[in-house]
């Protein structure tokens, strides 16, 4: 089973503060990782340096085998790691279906250098309308993105990333925020996901129970050090990790 990404003792400080203390992760192509942890165990300092948001102190990260610890954001983006906040191109002027087909356009121009061609717009339309049966927003495809709920938001950002060509999905709390009734769809979407089995995802949550029943692995962060690894049934079976969560006092 192929590495795609892979973190080799990274370590962040603020000051004083070791925000993640000499983590090395492999993660795995095409598989679902989680990353769970308490509040301020670091995950989200982590996620920060998978995506190159925030450098690290110490350590380096790999990209399919290449160090990319000094790329940017931007680049690691055109390199096909993509994290769904960092989507600002959502125009809310403009309908669903618009905004993916114009990420779809972007990407395509992206690797072959053309205009779009009758049959090549045709072929985005296709596209588009695959990317958004996907994450079930067909039913808003002609509605403007700035009517859109929070959590049909979030599922357009992540038909944008789709659209993108992202190999390698960075989604960080995707359900934070949502009401009750739109979690279910965006849990859908993410399974939807990993059902087609093309893509690597690695999802920071909170909740454990949401992470269980999707996840391949399992990371656990506790105080910015990576306490355990493993299935779901061996993390919530973990002595380490239950101390953590229920008496560890965060
Ligand atoms: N820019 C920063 N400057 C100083 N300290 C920071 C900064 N960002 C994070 N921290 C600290 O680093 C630690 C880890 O924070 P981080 O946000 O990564 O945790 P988290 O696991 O994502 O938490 P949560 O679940 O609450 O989002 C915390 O103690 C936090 O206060």
């Amino acid at each position: 089973m192929g590495v795609i990404m892979e973190t080799k003792d990274v370590t962040v400080s603020f000051g004083g503060h070791v925000a993640v203390d000499q983590v090395s992760v492999q993660i795995l192509e095409r598989k679902f990782t989680s990353i769970i942890g308490p509040n301020g165990a670091g995950k989200t300092t982590f996620f920060n340096l998978l995506s190159g948001q925030m450098k690290p102190t110490n350590g380096s990260i790999y990209f399919k085998g290449a160090d990319v610890t000094k790329r940017s954001a931007t680049e690691r983006t055109r390199l096909g790691i993509g994290r769904s906040f960092q989507i600002t191109n959502v125009f809310p002027n403009l309908t669903v279906f618009e905004n993916v087909r114009l990420a779809v356009q972007s990407q395509a121009k992206v690797r072959y250098q053309m205009f779009a061609h009758f049959n090549q717009y045709k072929q985005f339309q296709e596209k588009t309308d695959e990317i958004l049966a996907l994450v079930f927003l067909q039913d808003k495809a002609n509605s403007l993105a700035m009517n859109l709920a929070h959590g049909e938001k979030r599922k357009l950002e992540i038909a944008m990333l789709l659209a993108l060509e992202t190999e390698l999905l960075l989604l960080d709390e995707p359900t934070a925020g949502m009401s009750l009734e739109e979690v279910p769809a965006i849990i859908d979407v993410i399974h939807e996901i990993k059902q087609q089995g093309n893509r690597t995802i690695v999802l920071i949550e909170h909740k454990m129970d949401m992470i269980m029943g999707m996840s391949d692995e399992v990371l656990v962060l506790y105080h910015g050090e990576l306490i355990a690894k493993g299935t779901p049934n061996e993390i919530v079976h973990n002595e380490i990790v239950q101390s953590a969560y229920l008496g560890g006092g965060g």
